[in-house]
């Protein structure tokens, strides 16, 4: 084992072998040890801060001028020298692997119509008369590959032209010839490989310090990422939710080809403490030598089916099976790893390889934990972070380690692991960019997508290559024998090696979004969670189903909606593979993903449908329903018009959740009305509300003879009304850019919403003339519509559009219709203000699990703030 010292060997090349490059979020199996040299001699480093170099690619800021008023929160930045599309590349060159990290940009290029910039000023947020502009957005790719397959890589950077900026930047389509152009890159490989990236791609490798990287990366992560950290314990795999205020100080461990082990402090304060060159290049190299395997994963694959018993010395086998409970070991402990082949009398080739494997596994892994426990304990750390790519996501490997940090540590200190494993050094290098545009990003910027699509190769390459292979492998259990002191078997759940598909889905692409923002209404947005039920394996189970029933209309529908042409075949198969791979993925292992509830197993869809380029696979027949439903308005307006004031309020309440699809027969489970209309009628009359946010859902009826006639009577009484809809098609669901068409109908059959809709910039031919002048006082209270960022059923109110915010600031009550948005999601989550949650149960589980109830019950539940 090596020591705090300055012996430690350097470990650098941990060997190629298996196969070929593996992205983020597409199909490829992820092979070889760990990282460079991380386990290169311990040196005492002095507490560094991380340096930024300026190099490019980097954002050209000659020019730069703020434009607009200086005051704005976000204030339009040009820079007249920049070009559109930038794009960072930094690499981490190890030992084994070669990872990469590159930005991709792609600036929110969403229409700016009449109707959005009416909104966006009477909602403040354009002082100064000009509109925010994204700053940064645009996309973090995640991509790896064997550093033995260096020219692979090398063709990936050249393919998608990464080191000039990117296949979309002018300079790449005018074909300009690189000069000087500098990547950032860490790990051994900086140094060895600079001639050969020069040579190839003609660039320059700027290096940067591997340990610096290693914590920027981490630290970056550990603040950005809401489910980043997990644990890992008898096959349990439970996300931690880290407090900013209290992360430091923590123990990194970096697992590559070998060990490094830092004590971090905050933000570029650091030092490695220690390291051991018994790592991942250990691992791999002796199982090489031991069981002729031909690469990393498949030494690890072998390990799942070993005994170690017939290889390691158990306690047992010195104390006649029975425990040294004295000292608390158990007769299954290992006493001395490797220790029963010096009794028998067998060559290598009498043990079986998989035996061998998992003897070897599990003393290095046992090693490294205790090694990094001994070390926590030297600097009294309690929280130990385990990254880079010897782990693997390998469930067996990090219940051993945990295993072993709570063995020693007596349960006082606890091992971590990042999703984001293998990529610490890459990010950070990344960081070292003078502009690399995430210093400001905060956990909501962030949206975490997992495609399918390669970026290597075009989805549609990859599915005429691949064809139905992509799915995910069907787990096997093992044998639990978790005693004392040790287990004997592989226990943890979803130990599996990954197929080639799903291996690489761990780690999706992050799409960084500045214009997010967390919802200033909710009560708590620290404790808010927006799913409504766990999804223990039960839930997944069933849910996994609902949707695969639904699948094959889903592709039907998608299709039609695309004309029912060959490509459109094509793709909606390919979605269907993809979108059955994700599921087979997150059965075998649901916390794959992150924390994974039903909101986002929706969106997952939504996004997936997205990415084999179905826009809208709803749209004939939400025009169908809303055509349908604005012939019938007029009739329930009269009608409405003719009750008295209660009256109404209990048909409009009525009709909403009718038109959610409402059984006459059904039963309210939650009901609410009388209180609300006691606030409506009785409590204030003559103190309306200010403003409501109605958060909508579905076309038709829903929309049309549901929550307009809702909105009218609000505007009636004098509350100012904005729809919120989503910002991308879901389902049935009606979008930001359908209401306002859909509004202008209804208004041609009623004064009451033309005048608002006037007011709210929502018709324009009516304003002409008096549009642009605010002074010009509105005849009635206006009716807006603003998008909420979402392309999903379901809401989560963490990332909202800054329009939806703007418009939450001087709202009092908020009204979110549906399943998806007030059942599936919120139907726990507090507001600042009153809220009213309407929705239909269309689900016999969900009615009878959360309210003892039955399909087609309904749900009017009234939230004042004053109760609360
Ligand atoms: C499909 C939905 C998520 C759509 O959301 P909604 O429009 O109801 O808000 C929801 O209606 C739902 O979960 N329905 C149950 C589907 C089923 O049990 O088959
Ligand atoms: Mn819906």
């Amino acid at each position: 084992m090596a020591a705090n010292n300055n012996s430690d060997p350097i470990l650098d090349e941990g060997g190629g072998g298996g196969v070929k490059h593996e992205a983020a979020g597409e199909a490829g199996e992820g092979k070889g040890g760990g990282g460079g040299a991380a386990a290169a001699a311990a040196t005492q480093a002095p507490a560094a801060m991380l340096p930024r170099s300026g190099s490019r690619p980097q954002l050209d800021l000659s020019g730069a001028a703020i434009h607009g008023n200086l005051e704005d929160r976000n204030p339009t930045i040009l820079l007249p020298n920049q070009s559109d599309d930038i794009s960072h590349l930094a690499l981490d060159i190890g030992g084994s692997l070669i990872k990469l990290v590159y930005f991709s940009r792609h600036a929110e290029h969403s229409s700016e119509d009449k109707r959005k910039l009416s909104t966006k000023r009477r909602l403040g947020m354009l002082n100064g008369g000009r509109r925010s502009y994204p700053v940064l957005g645009g996309r973090l790719h995640f991509v790896k590959f064997e550093t033995g397959k260096l020219s692979e890589c090398l063709d990936f950077i050249s393919s998608k032209q990464l080191h000039r900026g990117g296949v979309d930047s002018p300079s790449w389509r005018s074909g300009a010839q690189p000069d000087n152009i500098v990547i950032k890159a860490t790990g051994g490989g900086a140094f060895k490989y600079a001639d050969l990236f020069k040579e190839r791609l003609g660039v320059s490798l700027e290096k940067e310090d591997e340990m610096d990287c290693l914590v920027a990366g981490a630290n970056f992560l550990l603040k950005s990422i809401r489910h980043e950290a997990f644990t890992h314990m008898d096959g349990q795999k439970e996300y931690v939710q880290i407090d900013q205020n209290d992360l430091f100080p923590f123990l990194l461990v970096n697992v590559g080809s070998g060990v490094s082990i830092i004590k971090v402090d905050g933000h570029g304060k650091f030092q490695r403490v220690s390291g051991t060159n018994v790592g991942g290049g250990t691992y791999w190299g002796l199982g090489r030598l031991m069981t002729k395997c031909k690469s990393f994963d498949e030494l690890l694959e072998l390990s799942q089916r070993g005994d170690n018993s017939t290889i390691d010395m158990l306690v047992g086998d010195i104390y006649g099976g029975l425990d040294y409970s004295k000292i608390g070991l158990s007769a299954s402990t290992i006493a001395s790893s490797f220790g029963k082949t010096i009794s028998d009398d067998k060559e290598l080739s009498d043990y079986r390889p998989e035996d061998i494997s998992l003897s070897l596994l599990r003393m290095i892994s046992y090693n490294i934990g205790q090694i990094s426990y001994l070390n926590a304990l030297r600097y009294g750390l309690k929280r130990i972070f385990f990254g880079g790519f010897f782990i693997r996501g390998h469930a067996y490997t990090m219940d051993t380690i945990s295993f072993a940090v709570n063995f020693w540590s007596k349960g006082e200190a606890k091992a971590m692991f990042l999703r984001h494993e293998g990529f610490l050094g890459a990010l950070g290098a990344f960081m070292s960019y003078e502009k690399h545009g995430l210093d400001d990003l905060r956990i909501h910027h962030l949206v975490e997508r997992f495609p399918m699509g390669a970026p290597y190769i075009s989805w549609m390459e990859k599915f005429v290559q691949k064809g139905t292979q992509i799915t995910a492998p069907v787990p096997v259990g093992f044998p639990v024998t978790t005693g004392m002191g040790g287990f004997e078997r592989p226990t943890a759940k979803g130990d599996i090696l990954r197929s080639d598909a799903s291996a690489a889905l761990n780690v999706g692409v992050l799409h960084l979004v500045p214009t997010l923002d967390v919802f200033p209404l909710l009560e708590d947005p620290k404790m808010y969670e927006p799913n409504t039920i766990d999804l223990d394996l039960n839930e997944y189970k069933y849910w996994f189903k609902v949707l695969s029933d639904h699948l094959s209309d889903l592709v039907d529908k998608a299709v039609a909606s695309e004309g029912g042409t060959d490509d459109a075949k094509r793709r909606g198969d390919a979605f269907a593979h993809a979108f059955s791979a994700h599921l087979a993925r997150l059965m075998e292992e649901p916390a794959a993903y992150g924390k994974f509830g039903l909101a986002n197993l929706l969106e997952l869809r939504e996004e997936c449908l997205r990415e084999f380029q179905f826009v809208d696979a709803y749209v004939s027949i939400k025009q169908r329903e809303n055509e349908a439903s604005l012939a019938v308005l007029p009739d329930l307006l009269m009608e409405l018009d003719s009750m008295n004031e209660e009256a109404r309020l209990l048909a409009l309440i009525e009709g909403v959740l009718a038109a959610n699809i409402f059984d006459w027969g059904s039963r309210a489970c939650i009901d609410d009305f009388d209180m609300f209309k006691k606030r409506m009628l009785a409590d204030k009359k003559g103190q309306p509300y200010k403003r409501a946010l109605l958060f909508v859902d579905n076309s038709g009826a829903d929309v049309v003879l549901g929550m307009i006639p809702l909105a009218r009577e609000l505007l009636r009484n004098g509350t100012e009304v904005v729809l919120v809809a989503n910002s991308l098609p879901a389902l049935n669901d009606v979008t930001a850019n359908e209401l306002p068409g859909i509004v202008a109908e209804a208004a041609k059959h009623c004064g009451i919403l033309r005048k608002a809709a006037e007011a709210g910039g929502l018709i324009f031919d009516a304003m002409a003339g008096i549009q642009d002048d605010l002074k010009d006082e509105p005849v009635s209270v206006p009716l807006m519509v603003v998008e909420n960022g979402c392309g999903s059923p379901c809401i989560d109110f963490r990332q909202v559009s800054s329009e939806l915010a703007a418009a939450a600031k001087d709202a009092d009550l908020l009204i979110l219709e549906g399943m998806g948005r007030s059942l599936h999601t919120n139907l726990n989550a507090r507001f600042k203000c009153d809220t009213l949650k309407l929705a239909m149960v269309k689900n016999q589980r969900l009615a009878e699990k959360l309210f003892n109830g039955n399909i087609y019950d309904c749900i009017c539940k009234f939230e004042p703030v004053h109760l609360t």
